[in-house]
């Protein structure tokens, strides 16, 4: 069940009974609604401000009177899910109520203390929440008196509460508006704030590669120790998803929350002095009504949190389908992904089925509970009346505050199954969160929420912050490649003797270890590039070249040694298949160059300023690098003829480019950016000999230094050193001058 607000979904949002039309139609229609004709058992007390129906949820009978309409729908909770580590998800328990209590502080305070727009509209929000208390409890009296006009046949007494009914009800209405307006204006700004900050701390220092690989290095090994999951699921969703339904519920439920304890005490007071007896007969009803519900409902929390993981599932395997649509048609895999797919959408119907079986059992409490609920306070009431001690409007007035009372005693009856979506949400949100902050194990999550750049905390320690971005033994120190003599020979051993020229890259004592720990990689390597003299790397498959390179540029950090190299502004990296941004054919060459990148990134260096001169790059200039990769009418073919306008048109240049094309473009990316430092893993690998020969050669004239990771032994002509991963250790060779192929007795592995 979902519920619609203004046009919005919410998925663990459906507690109802805050809206202002709500809670006038309650109070004020008191006195048509004491016991009409029109009251139906069958959907409660319509009396109550939270109309609730058999079934315990509350729901608007007239969703055009409320903004509100319920939404039979299922797929809510993954809808914007674009699935991309579902599989992976490991399943958490619901954590108690003290565990969900402190994770829901510890992710909103942080909004409360840091905006001050924020916290004016709570404390508006509040004023007119507790005004339109104030107005009910008007109400309530106002209609006891209007009933007992009527019952006196008092016709003067009765139109001069119609007057004033009405004069009221012109007064009201503005609040009635402007609170669900700050409410609303209350839930955006929360959503952009807590959305914003968790996506700068999911973009920063590679969080989100780090949570997608689970190479969170000794942090994440402690978080194993302690059974927590090293994956996280569906970032996607729970960045867009569970961050807005998180805000837009937690101001639902405080509402209902404050409304509740404010109505307890005013009708509770008014019940009270009316009927005592009454009074206690509410208590009894709702403590008894509440404990079987408690009793019987439980089970729904941790069913709806396997329904959001299972929906998320079910959706990852048809985005999957969808990004690897080529791959499966030339397989002809319809069969067995089709299989698959129905596999976890059979798991999301059994999820529904048992839930709709939990609710069903709830359902024979809940709806017998509405029916003595229609009934109890008429019956107490009944024969007071009948002896003539009680006037009619009294009666009226005392039905109101019960049915006042009972929703505020029963919202645990009638929201459960909603709460327990909700704190299903705040679960996920918060390992989220968690998974995040293991990463700086030494702040804390409010302080990465309230501070995410760490000033405070870097005020009061005055430490030196570390150069690498991930902590984890591995240490990566990057330098300035300005400062040519940063490195010497005396800092670490060169290649040979007779190469004195400065040390581009420099690595000691390296222990790698895959991100689980599990396997060593590479052992005891001690290396060091010099400036101008190329390396390749050769070695069997998975001998672990291409982690290398990930610990190089910092991504693994699991196992020991330091890597010294250029700051993140001069070295390149060319993976096998270059990743194509959405953008023009010129965003494609110039990436990740950019005019929108800011320090928020938490980069490990300042931001790249050579990155920010995209304005420098003429489109004369971006032709002639194209024409350099050999790919001088692409952007004519892009432009229908017309290569300026070619390198202006957006296209899904993943899909529409050839490996070979994407690998040049590559290429031609290197000449817009002029790093110093390009390391290639299989860069060249979808390309001919002679594309290969014309970028090595195109390399050259740019003259950085380079790496290169292959298995073709025709890189070798291109490289001065060799280094050989065999069995967890490195071999390094010299490539002797000329050296053209495999006969020259080199071989790769
Ligand atoms: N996230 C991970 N967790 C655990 N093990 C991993 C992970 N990623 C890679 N590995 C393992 O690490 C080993 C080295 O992988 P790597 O990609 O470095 O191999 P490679 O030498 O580049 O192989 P190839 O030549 O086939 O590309 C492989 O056995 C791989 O299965």
């Amino acid at each position: 069940m979902k519920w619609k607000m203004d046009g919005t979904q919410h998925d663990f949002l459906a507690l109802n009974n805050d809206d202002d039309n709500n809670n006038n139609n309650s109070s004020a229609t008191a006195p048509a609604t004491a016991m009409t004709s029109n009251d139906d058992p069958e959907t409660g007390n319509q009396r109550r401000r939270g109309r609730t129906s058999p079934t315990g949820r509350y729901f608007s009978p007239a969703p055009n009177d409320y903004g509100i309409a319920l939404v039979e729908s299922a797929d809510q909770d993954a809808s914007t899910n674009n699935g991309s580590n579902a599989s992976k998800s490991a399943s958490h328990p619901p954590k108690n109520i003290s565990a969900q209590v402190s994770a829901f502080l510890t992710m909103s305070l942080p909004y409360f203390r840091c905006s001050s727009s924020g916290r004016r509209l709570f404390y508006l929000m509040i004023l007119l929440t507790l005004t339109n208390s104030a107005i009910r409890v008007y109400f309530s009296y106002l209609a006891r008196d209007f009933w007992n006009a009527l019952s006196e046949k008092n016709v003067d007494r009765f139109y001069s509460i119609m007057v004033t009914f009405c004069i009221a009800m012109v007064g009201l209405t503005p609040i009635s508006v402007a609170y669900r307006y700050v409410r609303q204006m209350l839930a955006i700004s929360w959503r952009e704030w807590l959305t914003l900050r968790v996506l700068g701390l999911f973009m920063r220092n590679r969080v989100y590669y780090s949570l997608e690989r689970g190479c969170h290095g000794d942090t994440m090994g402690a978080a194993h120790n302690r059974g927590q999951s090293d994956t996280v699921d569906n970032p996607d969703q729970r960045i867009a998803e569970d961050v807005r339904s998180f805000t837009e519920f937690s101001l639902s439920l405080f509402h209902t929350t404050i409304t509740s304890i404010i109505d307890l005490t005013c009708f509770s007071f008014i019940l009270f002095s009316i009927m005592p007896r009454l009074f206690m007969a509410i208590f009894t009803f709702a403590s008894v009504g509440t404990f079987l519900t408690i009793c019987i409902g439980k089970r729904l929390i941790s069913l709806n949190y396997d329904a959001l993981q299972k929906e998320a599932d079910f959706r990852f395997a048809l985005v999957r389908i969808r990004e690897n649509a080529e791959s499966i048609a030339f397989y002809c895999g319809e069969g067995v992904e089709r299989k698959e797919t129905e596999r976890r959408f059979g798991m999301v119907i059994d999820n529904m089925g048992e839930i709709n079986r939990a609710e069903r059992n709830l359902d024979f409490l809940t709806t017998s509970y509405n029916y003595l609920t229609w009934i109890l306070p008429i019956i107490v009431t009944a024969p007071e009346y009948f002896a003539g001690n009680v006037e009619m409007g009294v009666i009226s007035q005392a039905s109101s505050a019960f049915g006042h009372i009972l929703d505020d005693l029963s919202i645990v009856i009638n929201s459960f199954t909603d709460v327990s979506k909700f704190s299903a949400g705040i679960d996920r949100l918060h390992s989220f969160l968690r998974a995040i902050q293991e990463l700086e194990p030494d702040r804390s999550l409010e302080s990465l929420l309230s501070d995410p750049k760490g000033e405070k905390e870097a005020m009061l320690n005055a430490e030196p912050v570390g150069n690498s971005p991930l902590k984890g033994a591995i240490r990566v120190t990057e330098y300035d490649a300005e400062l040519t003599n940063h490195l010497s020979s005396r800092d670490s051993p060169p290649l040979t003797e007779q190469i004195q020229s400065p040390i581009i890259l420099s690595i000691r004592g390296l222990r790698l270890l895959t991100p689980d720990n599990k396997r060593i990689l590479v052992q005891n390597l001690d290396l060091s590039v010099i400036k101008g003299k190329n390396l390749l790397i050769a070695g069997a498959s998975g001998s672990g070249k291409s982690s290398l390179l990930r610990a190089i540029a910092g991504l693994w950090s699991t196992g020991e040694g330091e890597i010294v190299r250029p700051n993140a502004d001069y070295v390149y990296f060319l993976p096998q298949r270059p990743y194509c941004p959405p953008g023009s054919l010129r965003d494609q060459l110039l990436y990740p160059s950019s005019e929108l990148v800011d320090d928020n990134i938490g980069m490990t260096s300042p931001p790249n300023q050579r990155r920010l001169a995209r304005k420098e790059w003429s489109d004369y200039d971006l032709l002639n690098v194209l024409t350099s990769v050999d790919l001088p009418d692409l952007a004519s073919r892009a432009g229908d003829g017309d290569p300026i306008r070619g390198l202006r048109s957006v296209l899904d240049w993943g899909n529409t480019l050839s490996l070979g094309e994407q690998q040049r473009l590559a290429f031609g990316r290197l000449v817009c950016n002029r790093p110093r430092l390009v390391i290639m893993d299989e860069s060249t690998s979808a390309l001919d000999v002679v594309a290969e020969e014309r970028m090595y050669s195109l390399l050259k004239e740019l003259s950085p230094t380079y790496i290169s990771v292959g298995h073709r032994p025709t890189l070798l002509a291109h490289h001065d050193f060799k280094l050989s991963l065999r069995e967890g250790l490195g071999h390094i060779s010299e490539i002797p001058p000329n050296t053209n192929n495999i006969d020259e007795g080199f071989i790769l592995t």
